[in-house]
C-alpha cells in the first residue's frame, strides 16, 4: 500500500519504518529539513535502538523516503498517518496547532478520484477524528473553493502505545492494536496494513527476533471515540500505577519497610501485575504528563472533577521534590555543593529529555546556587543545544563526575551506572551522600561501605 506519514519524530519514523520493512511504500512528511535530510542519509535523527539498521535497509530497498514536499505522495496515499506532536498548553488542553496544520496539508493535496484513510496516530482528545474531518474538508475547499466529494476519505483513530527505547520492538510486536474508524472499508484496509504484524507473518530483523511464545496479536476494533479514549485511559492507568507505587514507598519510608520487596509482594498478584511498579523519582517523558492534563481538562470541561487522576499528577510533584528534601536532610545547605547527577534522559535507552525529572531537580539545584556536574551515556548532546544557557559542567564519564563531589544524585537508572562499585564512587566522592532516585544500588552494602545513602522507600 501507498503510506503517507506526517511528522517523522519518534512516532512518525518508527511506524513508518517499520510499515516499510513490511513492504509498504512509505513517504515521512516534515517541516523540519534536517530531519528529512538525515532520514533520506539513513541517519536516524533519534537515539532509538534498532533505528539505525532499520532505516538503512528501508532506504536500500527504496521502501523508505522522507519529503517536505507533500503533493503527490498524498494525492496517491491509501492510508495517510498524522503523527505530528500535541504538546500541552499552559492549561492542559493539547496544542493542536501542529494537527490541523497537517489536516489541512492533507485536504489541500486529495484527489477526486481516489478513496483515503487518515489516521490520527497522534495522541489527540477525544472527539478529534471530526476535527481532523473538518479541517481537512477546510484544506480542500481552499484550494478547490467546494467541499471534498462524499466518500473520498473518512478519518479513523489508531493510537500508539509504543514506548521510547523500545519502540520498533513495541511497533513489531504490540501488546494490541486498536481501530477506531465509522466505515468498514477503512477497518477493512488498516486490517489490511497490519495483516503482517497482526498474524506475525514477517521476517523478524536480526537484532529484534520476536519473542517466544507470540503467534497472534489482539485486534480491538471499535468506534473512534472509545479508541481515542483507550489511549489516555491507559497512559492515566500506567501513570497512577507508578504514583501509586511512589505513595507506597513514601510510606515504606516512614514506617522502615522496603518497597522494592512490598512491590515484588503485590505484583506476584496476577490481578496487580509486577509491571511498572518501581518506585522512584517519579514518571517523566513527553507523554504521561500531557496525557493526564489533557483527560483532566477534557474531564472538567464536562463538569467532572477527576480526583484520582489529579492525585496521580500531585505524587509525582512531590516525588521529584523529594530528591532535594533528602540531599538537604544530609548535607544542610547547598550553596556551593559539588552536586553530581549520574542520568539526564526521563528514562534509560533513549536521549528524550521532555519532562524528564532531571530537569526539574537541577533547576531547583541552581536556583539553590549548588554546582552542577552531569553524566549521561546519550542524552548529554541534547542537554548542551536545549539548555545552553544553564551553568551546569558535563563530565566525561560517570566516575569523573562524581569526582570530588559533595553527593550523588541518580535520575535514570542507566545499566553502565548499575556497573560501577559502590566502593569506587566512595573512593571519589568528597562526602559519601548517595540519593538513589532510582534504587539501583544494595543499601546494605551502601552502609557497609559507610556511605550515607538514601534509596526510595527504602
Ligand atoms: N513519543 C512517544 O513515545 C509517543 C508519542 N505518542 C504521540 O504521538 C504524537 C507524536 O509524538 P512524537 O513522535 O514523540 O513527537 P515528535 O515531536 O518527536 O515528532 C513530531 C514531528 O512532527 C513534525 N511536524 C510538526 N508539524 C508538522 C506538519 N504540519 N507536517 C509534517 N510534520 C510536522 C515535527 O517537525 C516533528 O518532527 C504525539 O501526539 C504523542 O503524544 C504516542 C505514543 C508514544
Ligand atoms: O504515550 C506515550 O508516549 C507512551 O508513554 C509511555 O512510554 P514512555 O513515555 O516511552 O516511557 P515509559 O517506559 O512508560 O516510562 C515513562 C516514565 O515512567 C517512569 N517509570 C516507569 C515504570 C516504573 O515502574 N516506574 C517509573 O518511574 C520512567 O522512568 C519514565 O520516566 C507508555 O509506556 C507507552 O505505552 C506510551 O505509548
Amino acid at each position: 500500500m501507498n503510506v503517507v506519514v506526517f511528522g517523522a519524530g519518534y512516532v512518525g519514523l518508527v511506524t513508518g519504518a517499520v510499515l516499510a520493512e513490511l513492504e509498504h511504500h512509505v513517504t515521512l512528511i516534515d517541516v523540519d529539513p534536517s530531519k528529512v535530510a538525515m532520514i533520506n542519509q539513513a541517519q536516524p535523527p533519534i537515539f532509538e535502538y534498532g533505528l539505525e539498521n532499520l532505516l538503512q535497509r528501508v532506504r536500500q530497498s527504496g521502501m523508505l523516503e522522507a519529503s517536505m514536499d507533500p503533493s503527490q505522495a498524498v494525492q496517491n496515499a491509501d492510508i495517510i498517518f498524522i503523527a505530528v506532536g500535541t504538546p500541552p498548553l499552559p492549561d492542559g488542553a493539547p496544542n493542536l496547532d501542529y494537527v490541523h496544520q497537517a489536516a489541512m496539508t492533507i485536504g489541500q493535496h486529495l484527489g477526486e478520484n481516489r478513496t483515503y484513510v487518515i489516521v490520527n496516530k497522534a495522541t489527540v482528545p477525544i472527539g478529534s477524528a471530526n476535527l481532523v474531518e473538518m479541517w481537512i474538508d477546510d484544506g480542500f475547499v481552499q484550494k478547490w473553493g467546494h467541499p471534498i466529494p462524499e466518500g473520498v476519505f473518512t478519518v479513523a483513530s489508531n493510537p500508539e502505545f509504543l514506548r521510547e527505547g523500545t519502540a520498533i520492538h513495541d511497533t513489531l510486536y504490540p501488546d494490541r492494536i486498536v481501530l477506531g474508524a465509522d466505515h468498514a472499508w477503512a477497518l477493512e484496509r488498516l486490517i489490511d496494513l497490519y495483516q503482517p504484524i497482526l498474524d506475525q507473518t514477517f521476517e523478524p530483523p536480526g537484532d529484534l527476533p520476536r519473542p517466544l511464545g507470540i503467534q497472534r496479536i489482539p485486534l480491538i476494533t471499535t468506534d473512534r471515540l472509545s479508541a481515542e479514549m483507550i489511549k489516555y485511559a491507559a497512559n492515566a492507568f500506567l501513570s497512577t500505577k507508578i504514583s501509586f507505587a511512589n505513595e507506597m514507598a513514601n510510606i515504606c519510608e516512614r514506617v522502615g519497610a522496603d518497597i522494592t520487596t512490598v512491590m515484588q509482594g503485590i505484583g506476584l498478584d496476577t490481578r496487580i501485575g509486577s509491571k511498572f511498579l518501581n518506585a522512584g523519582i517519579g514518571w517523566g517523558g513527553s507523554c504521561f504528563g500531557k496525557d493526564l492534563a489533557a483527560l483532566i481538562y477534557t474531564a472538567k470541561e464536562y463538569g467532572y472533577e477527576p480526583a484520582l487522576l489529579e492525585s496521580t499528577q500531585h505524587v509525582n510533584i512531590q516525588q521529584r521534590k523529594g530528591v532535594i528534601k533528602r540531599l538537604q536532610e544530609e548535607l544542610k545547605t547547598l550553596k556551593g555543593r559539588r552536586i553530581a547527577l549520574w542520568g539526564l534522559a526521563f528514562k534509560p535507552g533513549t536521549d528524550d529529555l521532555r519532562d524528564a525529572p532531571s530537569l526539574s531537580v537541577i533547576q531547583e539545584l541552581l536556583h539553590l546556587n549548588a554546582r552542577v556536574i552531569v553524566y549521561d551515556p546519550v542524552a548529554m548532546d541534547n542537554m548542551r543545544k536545549q539548555y545552553p544557557h544553564w551553568d551546569i559542567r558535563y563530565a566525561s564519564s560517570a566516575l569523573a563526575a562524581v569526582d570530588g563531589a559533595h553527593a550523588l544524585l541518580v535520575m535514570t537508572e542507566w545499566d553502565v551506572f548499575r556497573q560501577i562499585p559502590l566502593a569506587e564512587i566512595m573512593s571519589r566522592l568528597d562526602f559519601p551522600v548517595i540519593i538513589d532516585g532510582r534504587n539501583i544500588f544494595d543499601p546494605q552494602e551502601a552502609s557497609r561501605l559507610g556511605i550515607r545513602y538514601r534509596g526510595i522507600g527504602r
